[in-house]
């Protein structure tokens, strides 16, 4: 307590209950004094004697804040009964005003260090280590390698980290993600988007999916990478019209299917001038195009892809509507670059010479003249960077100088299967049933759908079921394999339905259907019918929307009711079950109808392409030549000779495109697509950040200190939930408590567990919630060691240096928040210590304390602040001269590039060569400001 008298309207602060605000004194008597907290409404009578109660007084040159709102400089203060006035200059109206302290701000939470120092606003002194750690913490983050990446909850699976770092890192990356089915996707896009947001990058995204996979996104998202999607549609969209707001603009991150914006140009429109960072299209092989008549969906995307600097494309069967259709899907990501089909043909071909030539640099004998010159014919400029070429470590160089330069290996990623290991095997079972009578009109007819798909002539519309063996088949087969899970497809919802229908009448089986008449709801809650293991359904009919996108992997049946017309179509039908997660073989059951179009198909999908046991990488290239003859074969199923010349045909095409395509451009683009070679170190630094215990000590810290109740559950897992006594409110900390793990291996397996990384929201919450408090700033603690004087004392002060730019520059890559901590013994001097903090000095011992040392505490203060600004200096000089030569090696690497690869955008080069000269400006008036002090006593 001051010394001073109380005399009603002075202004106090508490000592112990800081957050009341600043109180007033309404009442003293001879022994007891009120003080009103008008900020929290709260009165408090103290003894006079010993009220743990400071006086706020401000001294010329502070800046303090009346109630209403203005601020005042002070030049002057005096005393009139036993009350300050200030006087000095309001900041607004720049006119010299009195401030009388009753008039004082009630909600003045002193926030300078030194402020709470000298007025006792003192914490615990762990609150200062917490404080540093979270400083210190958050600056390796920033600067980490794996930032976005370590913390998705996912298997470590090279060919997706390397495609996630390679493109995450980019500026306003424009890819086409092509891998095979079922390979990642939608996991190297969650990895993408988490690391363009959580570096800066981006904040606005933009998913647009078909209908049936808007849930499976918005689950993936949050799942994988703890990112919120909202899911907007039209009732969504209404219910904001009222607020006269665009609704694309309510949200940072939007789901939406691409039919919806299809539907309503209106909403259409609105995204378009939403503005975002980063729009994500998936199965954009849907965007049809032609030069005669592109789709509508393709003009959709191409007005969004003109505006929205990043771009993400996803198709697994990027060929599936020709391979103009896939030109023009580059198109949408660089149209400067490819905006003529014949010339893009052209260019293909010397990248599948490139990619022939390049054969020698992957074995390790050396390489002869004319490979040698084949190599300087067709990249003269990458060759002429290159010279000694028989080194293993040299040829690398050069082929990876290659895979860069390659035509679309920038803006194309494509895995194939065949390079990735642990894939599961492919078993067909064939159940040729004969062909009823009611059938046999459409043999051989003229219409190509009924020939496929007779169950749909208009005179079996409600009796086909009775009659088409391919169902009693069904019926007898489900509990030959029950209780195991069972996905079926056809090509239509009727057939679900009527499927359905007879399942329900005719047996017990618990059944669920899929198909687009459905809403999203309800073909989600399907889905989770279908995938509960104990209670769910045995089988999902699906129509041809359930192959598309959807993870039924935990499925190991797949009943092909009828076949699809295109190769393409069927492996994304095989593709539901294998993915990765498949721990079975896929048993692949056809039932089809002998002598009919039907068993065509069949014999052409298994003996033509064996794209059924594999996946046929060639079907859609043999497809587009063998049409015509399928066709005819198809309408004439009781002539075996065009079957046998179809069967004979395709697979010689078959074999003809598979070694072309063995020898062909796909080797650099897979080399590319894969990572071999480059993304171990990646991998080595995620593993060695998931081994590390460091996070779980930090929180384990934090969260105790905030107040979380965190109790240890087996299994690697904590329960943390938040108690009555928590400093204030953690955001992102389920109200009913959350199960959480630190280790990768539960956090995979566990699907209900969070995965606790230095990517998790929680923890930056956490760590947000320090830093951006008071909590910490100043404090006193007692230390015990023998080793130092006793009595001895020191005073730690952490500044904090920040260079304050648009996140979009990303600052943090080369100057995060950086801690400088100065420690000083009591001559002034600097000292390398490190203190472990035994227990805070009492509160009445702390303020004599602090009376005593306040003149030499000051001088110290002055002292660490010249101290931290020379520090600043050099981390400084250094973040820039890092900046300068990494940015300059970035632009250095794309201008030789553009040289070979006119897929390097010149915007990619400006953007980089703009932010050095804004970074240059940004940390060259970067900050140093005192964060916190802690004064230390040693009494061992
Ligand atoms: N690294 C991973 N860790 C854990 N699960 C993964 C990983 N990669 C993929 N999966 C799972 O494998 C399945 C296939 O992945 P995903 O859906 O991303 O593939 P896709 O290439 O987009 O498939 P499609 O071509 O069918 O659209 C999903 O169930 C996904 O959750």
């Amino acid at each position: 307590m001051s010394a001073e008298e109380f005399s009603v309207g002075q202004r106090w602060l508490s000592n112990t209950e800081s957050e009341l605000g600043l109180g007033a004194v309404i009442q003293v008597d001879f022994r007891s004094v009120e003080i009103l907290f008008p900020a929290t409404g709260d009165a408090r009578i103290y003894t006079k004697k010993d009220a743990p109660l400071t006086r706020l007084v401000f001294a010329e040159g502070d800046t303090i804040q009346s109630q209403d709102g203005w601020s005042l400089t002070v030049s002057q203060v005096e005393e009139t009964q036993g009350v300050l006035v200030y006087h000095g200059l309001r900041e607004d109206t720049k006119a010299n005003a009195r401030l009388p302290e009753t008039l004082l701000d009630h909600q003045i939470r002193l926030n300078q260090p030194e402020q709470r120092l000298f007025n006792f606003q003192l914490d615990s002194p762990k609150w200062f280590d917490l404080r540093l750690n979270a400083l210190r913490h958050q600056h390796g983050y920033f600067r980490s390698s794996t930032i976005g990446m370590a913390g998705a909850r996912i298997e470590l699976i090279p060919h997706q980290l390397h495609i996630a770092a390679e493109v995450g890192r980019r500026h306003e990356p424009r890819v086409l993600l092509a891998d095979e089915v079922g390979l990642g996707k939608t996991i190297e896009a969650a990895l993408i988007i988490h690391q363009q947001i959580r570096t800066g990058r981006a904040q606005r995204v933009l998913i647009l999916v078909p209908d049936s996979l808007v849930h499976q996104w918005l689950v993936e998202m949050l799942r994988r990478v703890n990112l919120a999607f909202a899911i907007f549609d039209e009732s969504r969209c209404d219910a904001l019209d009222d607020s006269g707001d665009n609704p694309f603009e309510t949200e940072q991150l939007v789901l939406c299917s691409i039919d919806f914006l299809k539907q309503h140009p209106k909403r259409h429109q609105q995204a378009l001038s939403a503005g975002w960072d980063l729009m994500v299209v998936d199965e954009a092989h849907h965007l049809a195009w032609s030069a005669e008549q592109p789709s509508e969906e393709y003009l959709l995307v191409e007005q969004l892809a003109g505006s929205v600097p990043g771009v993400l494309l996803l198709t697994a069967t990027p060929d599936q509507l020709g391979h103009e259709s896939h030109f023009a899907r580059l198109r949408l990501l660089d149209p400067d670059r490819f905006y003529h089909y014949e010339t893009f043909l052209e260019e293909e071909q010397r990248y599948s010479q490139l990619a022939d030539a390049v054969a020698p640099l992957l074995s390790d004998a050396p390489l002869n003249a004319r490979q040698v010159k084949e190599l300087q014919r067709l990249a003269p400029e990458v060759m002429a960077r290159n010279e000694a070429l028989d080194e293993r470590e040299a040829k690398d160089t050069l082929l990876h100088q290659l895979i860069d330069s390659h035509g679309t290996g920038r803006l194309l990623f494509r895995n194939r299967r065949a390079g990735i290991a642990g894939f599961p095997k492919r078993e067909l079972h064939s159940y040729p049933q004969d062909l009823p009578e009611e059938h046999q009109c459409v043999v051989g007819g003229d219409d190509l759908t009924l020939a496929l798909y007779p169950e749909r002539q208009s005179a079996l519309v409600n009796r086909w079921c009775d009659i088409d063996p391919r169902v009693n088949w069904l019926l007898e087969f489900l509990p030959s394999v029950k209780p195991e899970k069972v996905l079926l497809i056809c090509a239509s919802a009727v057939t679900a339905q009527q499927l359905g229908e007879v399942i329900r009448q005719r047996s017990g089986i618990r059944h669920s259907v899929f198909h687009e008449g459905m809403s999203i709801v309800e073909r989600d809650k399907a889905a989770h019918y279908f995938s509960d293991p104990e209670e769910g359904a045995q089988i999902l009919l699906c129509s041809e929307i359930g192959s598309e996108g959807r993870n039924f992997q935990f499925a190991h049946h797949l009943v092909l009711f009828d076949l699809p017309v295109t190769p393409d179509l069927l492996e994304q039908r095989i593709g539901r079950l294998d993915r990765i997660g498949q721990t079975k073989d896929i048993q692949i059951h056809v039932p089809y109808l002998k002598g009919s179009a039907q068993s065509v198909l069949h014999d052409w999908y298994h003996q033509g392409l064996d794209a059924f046991s594999q996946t046929c990488p060639t079907g859609s290239g043999v497809f587009e030549t063998v049409k015509p003859l399928l066709i005819g074969a198809c309408m004439k199923p009781d002539e075996p000779a065009h079957k046998e010349a179809l069967v004979e045909t395709s697979q010689r095409l078959n074999q003809q495109l598979k070694a072309q395509l063995e020898e062909g451009r796909d080797r650099l683009l897979e080399l590319n697509a894969s990572g071999e070679g480059k993304v171990d170190a990646l991998i080595e630094a995620i593993i060695a950040q998931d081994s590390d215990l460091a996070l779980s000590r930090f929180m384990g810290r934090l969260l105790d200190a905030i107040g979380v109740q965190q109790e240890e559950k087996g299994n690697d897992c904590f329960i943390l939930r938040p108690t009555e006594s928590m400093v204030s409110q953690l955001p992102g900390l389920d109200p009913e408590g959350m199960t959480v793990t630190y280790r990768r291996r539960i956090a995979t397996t566990l699907e209900h567990v969070h995965f606790l990384s230095w990517d998790h929201p929680l923890v930056h919450h956490a760590m947000d919630m320090v830093l951006t408090d008071v909590l910490g700033k100043s404090s006193v603690g007692f230390i015990a060691e023998p080793s130092l004087p006793t009595g001895a004392y020191w005073l730690e002060a952490l500044f904090v240096l920040t260079a304050k730019a648009p996140a979009k520059l990303q600052p943090g890559r080369f100057l995060p928040q950086t801690p400088i901590r100065i420690c000083l013994d009591a001559q002034g001097q600097a000292v390398d210590l490190e203190f472990d903090i035994k227990r805070p000095v009492g509160r009445k011992m702390a303020q004599q304390l602090i009376k005593a040392l306040q003149p030499a505490v000051s001088k110290q203060i002055e002292i660490a602040g010249k101290k931290a600004h020379s520090e600043a200096n050099q981390i400084l000089h250094d973040a820039i001269e890092t900046m300068q030569a990494t940015l300059g090696r970035e632009v250095q690497r794309l201008v030789d590039l553009k040289q070979s690869n006119p897929a390097v955008r010149d915007s990619e080069i400006e953007y980089i060569e703009n932010q050095m000269r804004a970074l240059d400006n940004a940390l060259k008036h970067a900050d140093v400001q005192l964060d916190a002090l802690r004064i230390v006593v040693n009494n061992p």
